[in-house]
């Protein structure tokens, strides 16, 4: 089990820019959890639409992988064969401990296990090639929004006719909506067993760092980016999952 996140209990001082090092990927998997509402489902549901969409001979990407979930929720629901998973994030510190979760799935899978690649590497860069899908699970809002449009039409580009994207992200609203999402956002903040601090100094911190767009401006940049079809399947709070399809 992961350690629980107390960074910032602990911080002292000014807070400065959320990165993603060794302190944060140690208690990852209970900072997602308690921070952001709906997470267990994208995941889990990423495994569902990998076992639709995956097709025979082609690659899945978990894109800004962190400590892998969505990769080995993908493992667990191909159907297809002879594919391979990637999975690649630029934090070495992620990296390294999702190698120890996918060999620890690996001898549980023993032989009938789809093949799981890592990559220490930065997204905006990597080759992408016969991708069936891809996903992006709360990765964009962290990409400067300038690069967004081009990370997604390399996507698309490298994706098979009928391959999907899976989107997932933080929303920002029209101010009366906005109001009403942030007040059930930190309510469940709270009742996750943060303080007013500890929501505080995170606020402060990643205000530079998460970039949230609205809805409208991430179907809009899915259709420009050359989908045909974007489906918004789950929404919770502020934080919503579209499938981009090819
Ligand atoms: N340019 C980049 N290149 C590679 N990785 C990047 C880049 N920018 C950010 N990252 C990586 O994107 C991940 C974002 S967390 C994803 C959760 C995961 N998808 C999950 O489903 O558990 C979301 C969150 O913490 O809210 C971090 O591991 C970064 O290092
Ligand atoms: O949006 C927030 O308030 C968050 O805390 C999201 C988040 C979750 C995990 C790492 C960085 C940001």
């Amino acid at each position: 089990m992961s350690e629980r996140d107390d960074i910032y209990q602990t911080l002292p001082g000014n807070v400065s820019d959320f990165r993603f090092d060794a302190a944060v990927a140690r208690v990852f998997p209970d900072m997602i959890k308690r921070s952001v509402p709906g997470y267990a489902e994208t995941v889990a549901m990423s495994g569902i639409i990998a076992g639709r969409y995956a097709r025979d001979n082609t690659h899945l990407y978990d894109l800004g992988c962190s400590l892998g979930a969505v990769t080995l929720a993908m493992r667990h629901g191909v159907r297809a064969a002879g594919c391979k998973i990637i999975g690649i994030d630029n934090s070495e510190s992620m990296v390294e401990r999702a190698s120890h979760h996918i060999a620890l799935d690996d001898s549980s899978l023993a032989g009938t296990a789809v093949d799981v690649e890592l990559a220490c590497a930065d997204i905006l860069s990597y080759p992408l090639a016969n991708a069936s899908v891809t996903a992006l699970n709360y990765v964009l809002q962290f990409i400067s929004p300038e690069q967004r449009l081009a990370l997604l039409k390399q996507i698309h580009d490298a994706t098979i006719p009928g391959g999907v994207l899976i989107l997932s992200e933080k929303l920002c609203f029209g101010d009366e909506e906005q109001q009403v999402q942030d007040a059930l956002h930190l309510d469940f903040k709270r009742a996750n067993g943060y303080s007013e601090l500890e929501i505080a100094r995170k606020r402060s911190a990643i205000e530079n760092v998460l970039i949230p767009e609205t809805e409208q401006a991430h179907i809009d940049r899915l259709y420009q980016a050359g989908f045909r079809q974007v489906v918004r399947w789950y929404q919770c709070f502020n934080f919503v999952s579209f499938l981009a399809i090819k």
